[in-house]
Formats: structure tokens, C-alpha cells, sequence
């Protein structure tokens, strides 16, 4: 049994619940179901149909509240997502047992999450352990690219995400239709460049000096050198842009390639069935 999953991850405000609803809108389009289930504690009012929400379990609401913990927001996230780890088991029944069910996993923005504490990690292992194929997409806001300092910082939090969660991962520019036309031009040249060059011509003019161009220069060599993180533009409101997305990212956990086969044996046997009873 195949199943099928995206981990929906990245900093507080990138589009990743906007990104869920967006997805399961356009498989309502396609004619493809795609389940998304809420991994938030603290996300009060998200648009698309929760197939699951970890607010059943557990909110944030009722962790601060707990005097005997004194928890602020981020400390009892944590705690929320450390519960949800102590209780797979909700999360197994919830979701069922469904041959190739696809399903998205709206998570929290606390990039602490993803670089140091081992939930993810866990969630992860569970999730193949239930015969899922896990790809995390990490969104990152397009305005990132647009500031060089930001886009460093912003390409080492997918780095560490992508190394702390060993799955096949995607990294999505995200609210691409927020750029005016400029903007758009120079992510596209950066796209199409190197990150070694796209960043040493952003950071020529700064005022850092010589060491700083080195440090910036090493980094992305790095990241060329060992192709880590490459993006994929998204504009949400362009049904084209979803579709290239989903393809991708459907390549990156076999999706397509799973569901041909199967259909493809399912014809071969009707055919044997059939010459068996004609002959
Ligand atoms: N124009 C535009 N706005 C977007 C897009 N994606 C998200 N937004 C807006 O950005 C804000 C944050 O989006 P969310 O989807 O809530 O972001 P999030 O990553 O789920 O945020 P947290 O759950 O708080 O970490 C909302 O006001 C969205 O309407 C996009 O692709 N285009
Ligand atoms: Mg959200």
C-alpha cells in the first residue's frame, strides 16, 4: 500500500496555510482528492476542509492557560508538539487507512522545529512507518530573494530543515503575485543563475568589506557545489504555476509514477481475464 504526503513547513507567515487551501482547491479542480490535516496549535481560522486538527488534541489555549506549567506562546508550542509525539496513536486514527491517500500536513512556523527539536523528525519516521512517502516543502516569502542577507538567512533554515528531516524536499517561493514586475526579473535571473553568482553581485556594493564577500562567496559555493537547495517559484494565482509545482513535487515521492503502474496492471489483468473467458 502506497500513500503519499507533503510536510507543509517554513517560517511564521510564508504561505503555508495558504498554500494547503490553494493545493486541495485545485485538486477539487482536477478531480483529485487531497486531504490537508492541521498540525498547528495555535492556528485559529485556516480556509480549507481539515481532514484532522491537532486542536482536538491539543491547543495552545489550554497549555498557557495551565498554571502549573507557565508557558508563554512559543515554550507551549513546543509542549503542543512534544503531546502530539507522546499521542501518534490520535493522529494514525485520524487519518484512517487509505490506499494512496494524499495528504498535507499544514505545520507551525516555529522554525525551531524543524533545525533543532526531533518532533518533526519523529513525525517523519511514523509517517513511513505507515507506509507514507514524506516530502517537505519548505515555503519561503519571494521577498527573501529580493535582499541578499535575507536570502542567506533564509536559505540556511531550508538547509538545516532538508539535513534534520532526510526526506526528499521541495523548496517553494512563495506570494511570487506580490512582486512588482523588477522584483520578478531578478528572481528569475537568480533562478536561473548560480547562488555564488546571484549573491555576489547582489552584496558588491555593501559596505562589509572583503571578508564578509569571502564568507558570502563560501557559503554559496556550498550550496552550488552540492546542489542543496534549489526553488521552485509559486504564483498562487496562476492555475499553472500550482500544476508545475504539484508535478514536481509529485515526481520527488513517485506519486504519478505509482498510480500509472498500478492502472497499467489493473488494464493487464482485465485483458488476461478477458482472453481467458473468450478462449
Ligand atoms: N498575495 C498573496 N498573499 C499570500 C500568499 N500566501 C500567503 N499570503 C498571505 O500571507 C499571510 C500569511 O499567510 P499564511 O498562509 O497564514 O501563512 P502561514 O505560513 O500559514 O503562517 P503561520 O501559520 O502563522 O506560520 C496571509 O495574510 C495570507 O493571505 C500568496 O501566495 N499571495
Ligand atoms: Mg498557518
Amino acid at each position: 500500500m502506497s500513500r503519499y504526503c507533503q510536510l507543509v513547513i517554513g517560517p511564521a507567515g510564508s504561505g503555508k496555510s495558504t498554500y494547503c487551501d490553494a493545493i486541495q482547491k485545485y485538486g477539487q479542480a482536477v478531480g483529485r482528492t487531497i486531504d490537508v490535516v492541521n498540525l498547528d496549535p495555535a492556528a485559529e481560522y485556516f480556509s480549507y476542509d481539515a481532514l484532522a486538527d491537532i486542536k482536538d488534541l491539543i491547543s495552545i489555549d489550554d497549555v498557557m492557560e495551565c498554571d502549573d506549567l507557565k508557558l508563554g506562546p512559543n515554550g507551549g508550542l513546543m509542549f503542543c508538539m512534544e503531546h502530539l509525539s507522546e499521542n501518534f496513536h490520535w493522529l494514525r486514527d485520524s487519518l484512517g487507512e487509505v490506499e494512496d491517500d494524499y495528504i498535507l500536513f499544514d505545520c507551525p512556523g516555529q522554525i525551531e522545529l524543524y533545525t533543532h527539536s526531533p518532533v518533526m523528525k519523529l513525525l517523519v519516521e511514523e509517517l513511513k512507518n505507515w507506509n507514507f512517502r514524506v516530502c517537505s516543502v519548505f515555503l519561503l516569502d519571494s521577498q527573501f530573494l529580493v535582499d541578499p542577507f535575507k536570502y542567506v538567512s533564509g536559505m540556511m533554515c531550508a538547509l538545516s530543515a532538508m539535513v534534520n528531516l532526510e526526506v526528499a524536499s521541495v523548496n517553494v517561493l512563495s506570494k511570487i503575485d506580490l512582486l512588482d514586475k523588477k522584483s520578478k526579473k531578478e528572481i528569475e535571473s537568480f533562478l536561473s543563475s548560480s547562488a555564488k553568482d546571484f549573491l555576489l553581485n547582489s552584496s558588491k556594493d555593501s559596505i562589509a568589506g572583503k571578508k564578509f564577500q569571502k564568507l558570502t562567496s563560501t557559503i554559496a559555493s556550498v550550496v552550488d557545489n552540492f546542489s542543496l537547495v534549489q526553488y521552485v517559484p509559486l504564483n498562487i494565482k496562476e492555475e499553472k504555476s500550482i500544476d508545475d509545482l504539484l508535478i514536481f513535487i509529485d515526481n520527488s515521492i513517485q506519486y504519478g509514477e505509482d498510480i500509472e503502474h498500478k492502472e497499467n496492471r489493473a488494464e493487464d489483468f482485465e485483458g488476461d481475464e478477458m482472453n481467458r473467458s473468450l478462449g
